[in-house]
This record gives C-alpha cells, structure tokens and sequence, in this order.
C-alpha cells in the first residue's frame, strides 16, 4: 500500500513558486530522506501534507486519503513532528500528551503515552510544567506527541536541529525500532550523515523541484566510488581535466578542488597534468564518495 502519494502538488506565496509541481509516492514501511538546501518547499511540502497548508493544485493522500475532502482520517493516519516548539506552557508533559491523545479519541491511552515517554527519557519529566524544559526536553515531547495515537505515517521535519547527541540517539534508536515494526518513516534533515546512515530512499528538492529521487545505495553508486580532493596554492585545473570537477571552492590558500575518480590507476594521471600545467599541490587527499558529495553535485548542476 502507498503510505503517502503526492500527485502534482503546487504552490506559490505571492510571485514565489515554492512548489512547482511535486509528485513522490512513498510506500508503506519505507525510511524515506526529504532532502534540499534552505528554501527548497520541504516544510511547505511537510505542511500541505499535514493539512495545515493548502496547495494550489495537486493532491495528496495518506493511506489513500485525502489531505483536504478526508482530512480527519488522513490525520488519523500521520504523525507530525514540527521544526518549531510551541506548547501550552501551563501543562505538564504527561498532560500535554494526554490532551493529544484526546483529539485523537483516545482517551485511555496511557500505556502508550508512558512507553513512549520511557522510550524518550521524558519519563522522569512526566510530572513537569512545559515552561520548566530545556529546549531538548521539549523537542522530545514533541516528537512525543506526535506519536500519541501510534500513526503508520511518521513525519520529522529536522528533528535533531539544534539537539545533543544523547537525544539524536534515543530519538534515531525509537525511530528505527517503529520503522522495523512497520511504520513509515519520513524525515527531513540538513544532516546528509544521518540521513545516509538512516534513510533507504531519498528525493532531493531543489526550488519546489523533485530533482533526484533514488534508493540512497543507487545513488551513493552513481558517483562512481571516489574523489580526489586537491589544495591548489598555485596554477589551476587544466581546460582538459574541468569535466571531472565535481565541486570547487576558494580556501585560505588557494582553491579547493573535487575531482571525479573513477579508478585509482587515474590519480597518477590526473597529478602529472595537473603538474604539467602549472599547478601547485598544497594538500590532498582520495576520499569515498557520501550523500554529501552528491548534494552538492546535484545542487550545483542541477543533476548527476
Ligand atoms: N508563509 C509564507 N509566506 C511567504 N513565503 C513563504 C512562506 N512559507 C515559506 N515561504 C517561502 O517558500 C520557500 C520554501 O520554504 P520552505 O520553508 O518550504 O523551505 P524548506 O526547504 O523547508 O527550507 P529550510 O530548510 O530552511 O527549512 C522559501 O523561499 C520561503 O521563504
């Protein structure tokens, strides 16, 4: 079954298109990465999936329905958890989740609401005024209340912004025991480690566009293994070598250089004429591939 389908979905505030036509089908059980750079719609996207936002063209469906003409049950179905906090500061956090679990109808659900507590550390909490959290106890609750009526769908809109690594880890090891148990995981993260380490799946957005969407193994593969990274203090890439640059950025020293590699036997070549023409090596440096490496490719060209 298809746990969330987003069929051409646009939106515009004012004379920015923020969404230019999005379509992703995201399978049930999937652990699937929303990833791009600042502005890129992936919140607005959270949003419209959340029915909090409306598109202006488009639909989306959680478990088959509808975000707008089937809002409770597709609700029913997702749990949310926000970039921002905001609570009522006069509850507790066991309260908090109680009245969660209420506009859910679930009224008696406090075997839930203490097992994801304990999962949390916020066990010991329980008891404690909102107001009196740090700002990691609060994300923790929220992720919480989110969980409150156990939905199939999990959707984290940059969970570990800003948060310690006890927290990303007890958050990542409950998250990957409730996607083991079936529920589909979706997560949006500025984190490219986590989300290799985490994600089976992702879609980059780049200006309201889908501009890659693969299994992350796939595409970790498209870019053929290693890079060769060079320090230039003096001369530069020759005309004949550009077409294996991958990233380049000016450093301290001189400019910093990615180079596609596609065998290592290549290397030897590639410094010869690098030498040949000129150039100055300060630092280098032969380094695999990662997720990050391939943003920044996709980022820049606009694909792979
Ligand atoms: N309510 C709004 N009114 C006007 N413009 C908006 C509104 N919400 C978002 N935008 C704009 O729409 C674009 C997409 O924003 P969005 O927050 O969805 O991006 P994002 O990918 O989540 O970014 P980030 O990684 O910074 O969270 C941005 O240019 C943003 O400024």
């Amino acid at each position: 079954m298809t746990a969330i389908q987003i069929s051409n979905v646009q939106k515009r505030y004012k004379s920015l298109q923020a969404l230019g036509g999005v379509s992703l089908s995201i399978e049930e059980g999937e652990f699937f990465g929303l990833l791009g750079p600042n502005g890129a719609g992936k919140t607005t996207l959270i949003s419209i999936i959340a029915g909090l936002n409306r598109a202006d063209a488009g639909t989306v469906q959680i478990h088959g329905h509808d975000v707008v003409s089937d809002f409770r049950a597709a609700r029913r179905k997702l749990g949310v958890v926000p970039q921002e906090l905001v609570f009522d500061p006069f509850f507790t956090v066991r309260e908090t989740l109680r009245l969660q679990s209420g506009y859910f109808g679930l009224p008696n659900n406090d075997k839930w609401i203490d097992e994801v507590m304990e999962n949390l550390d916020l066990t010991n909490k329980a008891d404690t005024n909102m107001r009196a959290l740090s700002g990691g106890m609060k994300r923790r609750v929220l992720v919480a209340q989110a969980l409150v009526h156990k939905p199939p769908v999990i959707v984290l809109d940059e969970p570990t912004a800003g948060v310690d690594v006890e927290l990303r880890q007890t958050l990542w090891k409950f998250i990957s025991r409730l996607n083991r148990e079936g529920h589909t995981i979706v997560l949006t993260t500025h984190y490219l480690e986590e989300a290799q380490a985490m994600c089976k799946r992702v879609a980059m957005l780049k200006a309201g566009q889908v501009v890659a969407l693969d299994t992350m193994s796939s595409l970790i593969r498209k870019v053929a293994g290693s890079q060769l990274i060079v320090h230039l203090k003096a001369g530069d890439i020759p005309d004949d070598l550009r077409h294996l640059v991958l990233h380049a950025e000016p450093v301290d020293s001189g400019k910093k250089y990615s180079l596609k590699v596609n065998e290592y036997s290549e290397v030897e070549q590639i410094l010869a004429r690098l030498r040949a023409n000129g150039a100055v090596i300060d630092e280098m440096q032969l380094q695999q591939a990662d997720l990050e490496d391939i943003f920044l490719q996709i980022m820049e060209k606009g694909a792979l």
